[in-house]
């Protein structure tokens, strides 16, 4: 993706495909495609949205980027090495201290049985960010009162238990400050958190862009929440990128029909889009295979053309910085 910005790009997805063994025996290659050909760049206090439904290949990009998954065929580059130099040792350690994960569920990724002082206290030892021990304690009171949790010394003595959702995600936040994190891969932060706190978390991931210039890759189901914390917006389907760009031009002229029919489904893209499936007035969401050919969104799509299903459109330049894959606009 081409994304307006003079810095060079901290991470760099270059036509990234990932398969998954699947049995079947209906198909050939007994695979599923859940990305194909994924492109873009992530810059210094810039954010990118990946937007899409259930299935899409969202988390997944992300899982790939902190090397939990293999990609499949394609390239990443971090700060122009390729992710294969960060296999082992000290290179790895600095790999993953610099790319954080933010997750779903706050709680999964923190230890019932560990105050909230350790879960902030052990990555500052671990990526040795304390060089007097003495400094410990007051390091982490900071942490914790930079995302909002106060009385800091109260906070840092409870269990994750005793905190609320929110709260818990942002002791996952101040996780990733304490490394000082120059990548965030936040993969639907506040889908389990009540409507009312969600806004919170969204600014807390702002502040983090703009005054710590991290670069964040913001997966969410949710196209509405993307211009909160977001420049740049890509829309996925099926494993594709459709359209992507800047947020507000694309949320303001969205062309791809798959875009529109999200934007026109806010303020629950997911509801209503299986409300349509369900009426029987769109296809089903495909499988995707190595095999498949044409437009994934071909068999929901009311404007498709044989074409469409015959193979995949190239992209097409819209403005400077908004693209689209869609025989409506060759
Ligand atoms: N470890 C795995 N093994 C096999 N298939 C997988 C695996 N992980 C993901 N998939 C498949 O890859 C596709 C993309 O999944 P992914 O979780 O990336 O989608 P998503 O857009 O993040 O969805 P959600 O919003 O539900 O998290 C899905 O069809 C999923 O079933």
């Amino acid at each position: 993706m081409q994304i307006a910005n003079t810095d060079a790009p901290i991470i760099e997805v270059q036509h990234l495909y990932k398969d998954f063994p699947i049995n079947s025996n209906a198909i050939k290659s007994g695979k599923m495609r859940a990305l194909s050909d994924i492109t873009f760049n992530l810059h210094r206090g810039r954010a990118l949205a990946v937007v899409g439904e259930s299935g899409s290949g969202k988390s997944t990009i992300a899982k790939i980027i902190a090397k939990m998954y293999k990609l499949s065929a394609g390239r990443i580059l971090y700060r122009g090495h390729d992710l294969e130099e960060f296999n082992k040792g000290t290179a790895l350690l600095d790999y993953r201290q610099s790319v954080q994960m933010v997750w779903q569920d706050p709680f999964g990724s923190l230890n019932p049985t560990h105050t909230i002082y350790h879960h902030i206290a052990r990555p500052l030892l671990l990526h040795s960010k304390v060089i007097d021990k003495k400094d410990l304690p007051e390091m982490v009171y900071t942490l914790l009162e930079k995302v909002g949790l106060t009385p800091a010394k109260a906070t840092a003595a409870k269990y994750p238990h005793q905190l609320s959702g929110g709260q818990r995600q942002r002791v996952n936040i101040a996780r990733n400050l304490a490394v000082e994190a120059q990548v965030v891969l936040a993969d639907e932060p506040t889908s389990m958190l009540d409507v009312s706190i969600r806004i919170g978390i969204l600014n807390l991931m702002e502040q983090m862009k703009n005054e710590l210039g991290v670069s964040m890759l913001y997966i969410t189901h949710d196209i509405a929440t993307a211009r909160y914390v977001a420049e740049d917006l890509a829309v996925m389907y099926v494993g594709h990128m459709v359209e992507w760009g800047e947020v507000d031009e694309i949320l303001h002229h969205p062309q791809h029909p798959y875009t529109q029919l999200l934007i026109s489904a806010v303020p629950d893209p997911e509801k209503s889009i299986h409300a349509e499936l369900e009426g029987g007035r769109r296809g089903e969401i495909p499988l995707w295979t190595p095999e498949s050919c044409g437009c994934p969104f071909a068999g929901r799509c009311h404007q498709a053309m044989p074409r469409c299903k015959e193979s995949l459109p190239a992209i097409t330049k819209l403005a400077d910085n908004h693209f689209v894959r869609c025989y409506l606009y060759e």
